[in-house]
């Protein structure tokens, strides 16, 4: 393995790959590793006090809007910056990772954003997280909005050190393609602009409020025209939204409704308790109550505050057949006109074949005008309650339900240990997000003993099998200790992807995979 030691301490653990040489040069790796040493004791403690949070949740203690915080949500003068250049009208915006052959097709797609995804959509193997930057900087002069999502907090990037610790992952997701694009996209006309996801909490936005005030003015770029969207999917980030937006105020686009992060939050939040099991994943849509309250309070605190809703990703992708494809296309249509007459301002779609039916929708609801933030939504109000109210759709799994749940995940664990982020299964789009959400139903479902675990490994047996004959390639061991690990465990482990990163995608990269 390669290991060199170039600018302000940050080492590249791993061989340079082709190209590689273009994103990691030495003035780009100083940037990040300024980013690291500025930022990177502050990530510990913000993960550190995630975890306090969820033990006094566990605990038992409420969970409500702060105390602390009222007079900002009371305080009705302030808004957020204005949108900046091509991010007025965002009626499409379509996510995918940042590949050569996605990125094409995004482009072309019709779509006014391009959301260009390191987080749920892309396995951050070594290649593709330098290669992803590579795509990016390529298209930088595109006539499309770029925005960029870095990963999570979580994640840390074991293939770059500073001082000694893994450089956090977003902050390299973040860090390179500021560096590299930031001036170019002044340049043709828009900005440095980023979506920002899994945020728990209103420091977790002060933290990436500070992190875009360093990187502005280390490179002389004026105050401000940083954009961020902050993506709301965790169920903690939901009783803070309008504290998110007053720490980003300067640098705020507005806020994306993480729709299957969230559910997500909120089952490993409440794991523990018998109130919030829910049935078959199928069976909980955005019509359920708590969704409803979600995104309701998420256009009004948005369209409160001057910015932009954006709707979030309904599961289906279009097939080749074409009843197949019709059903899909009618189940995101029906998904865009509930969030387009809601008052979401536009919506995010999975794939291109999407894009003219949720262009359709909103155009018709939002006609020339390039938004409807000026619609308040004062009618709505929402309380703790509401967005906690899961009871009323709790229920057994089925056991096609708890059958279909570890198929995906096992089918999502292959993809992902091979280096993709986002696949299609049986018409549904499936990523870290909804992988996250079928493990942790099944860990939920063996909690509180609505399934038993012999019937679980008997499935589990039986879908091993029939990943090895959908997929031979599949390191079936190691998928299935995998599953194990992370669903089978008593504590959930909150993510899935460290583990799994740490075990196979940084060994792969030290193997010269
Ligand atoms: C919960 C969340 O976080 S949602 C956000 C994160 N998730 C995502 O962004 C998922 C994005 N979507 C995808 O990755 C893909 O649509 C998949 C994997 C689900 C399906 O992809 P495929 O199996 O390739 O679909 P399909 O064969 O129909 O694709 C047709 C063409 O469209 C392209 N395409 C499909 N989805 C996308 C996309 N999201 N962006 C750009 N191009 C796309 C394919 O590359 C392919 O192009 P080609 O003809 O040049 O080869
Ligand atoms: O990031 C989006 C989600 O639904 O999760
Ligand atoms: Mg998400």
């Amino acid at each position: 393995m390669a290991i060199s030691t170039l600018a302000h301490g940050v080492r590249v653990r791993a061989p340079f790959g082709d190209r590689h040489d273009e994103i990691l040069t030495p003035a780009a790796l100083d940037f990040v590793g300024r980013l690291a040493a500025a930022f990177g004791e502050r990530r510990q403690e913000l993960l550190k006090e995630r975890r306090r949070q969820a033990l006094r949740l566990a605990a038992g203690s409420p969970l409500d809007f702060p105390l602390a915080t009222a007079a900002v949500r009371a305080d009705p003068t302030w808004r957020v910056a204005p949108p900046a250049p091509g991010l007025t009208d965002r009626r499409v915006e379509i996510t995918g990772p940042p590949e050569r052959r996605t990125a094409v097709a995004a482009l072309n797609s019709g779509a006014q954003v391009w959301v260009a995804d390191f987080e749920d959509a892309t396995s951050p193997t070594w290649d593709n997280v330098v290669g992803g930057q590579l795509v990016l900087r390529d298209v930088v002069e595109r006539r499309t909005t770029l925005v960029v999502r870095p990963r999570g907090l979580h994640l840390d990037e074991a293939h770059l050190e500073h001082a000694g610790r893994p450089v956090p992952a977003a902050l390299v997701d973040f860090g390179l393609y500021f560096f590299h694009c930031a001036r170019p996209q002044l340049a043709a006309g828009h900005g440095p602009y980023f979506s920002l996801p899994k945020l728990e909490d209103r420091y977790e936005a002060r933290l990436w409020n500070d992190v875009f005030l360093l990187a502005q003015e280390l490179l002389g770029i004026p105050r401000g025209t940083v954009r961020a969207t902050v993506l709301i999917e965790t169920i903690t980030a939901a009783f803070e939204m309008e504290e998110i937006l007053h720490e980003l105020r300067e640098h705020a686009a507005g806020l994306t409704a993480g729709r299957c992060d969230y559910l997500f939050s909120l089952l490993k939040t409440f794991g523990h308790r018998t109130d919030f099991l829910l049935p078959d994943r199928a069976k909980v849509t955005m019509t359920a109550p708590f969704m409803r309250a979600y995104t309701d309070l998420l256009v009004r605190t948005c369209h409160r505050r001057g910015a932009h809703a954006v709707g979030g990703m309904a599961a289906q992708v279009p097939g080749r057949d074409p009843a197949a494809r019709e059903a899909a296309l009618a189940t995101v249509r029906l998904d865009k006109e509930r969030e387009a007459e809601s008052g979401f301002d536009g919506s995010w779609v999975a794939h291109p074949g999407l894009v003219s039916t949720c262009r359709a929708v909103f155009d018709g609801v939002l006609g020339e005008r390039p938004h409807q933030i000026d619609r308040r939504r004062d009618d709505v109000a929402v309380t703790a309650a509401d967005l906690l109210s899961v009871r009323r759709v709790s229920g057994p799994p089925t056991p096609e339900g708890v059958r279909a749940n570890i198929a995906v995940a096992l089918r999502y664990f292959a993809a992902w240990l091979r280096g993709e982020g986002s696949v299609a299964v049986d018409g549904l789009l499936e990523d870290t997000a909804s992988a996250e959400i079928a493990r942790t139903q099944v860990w939920q479902w063996l909690r509180h003993q609505v399934i038993d675990k012999e019937t679980v490994l008997r499935l589990l047996d039986d879908e091993v099998a029939a990943l090895g004959g959908a997929y031979p390639w599949a390191p079936l061991d190691e998928i299935r200790a995998l599953f194990e690990r992370t669903t089978l465990s008593v504590e959930l482990p909150q993510f899935f992807t460290p583990d799994a990163y740490a075990r196979h995608l940084v060994r792969r990269t030290e193997a010269g995979a």
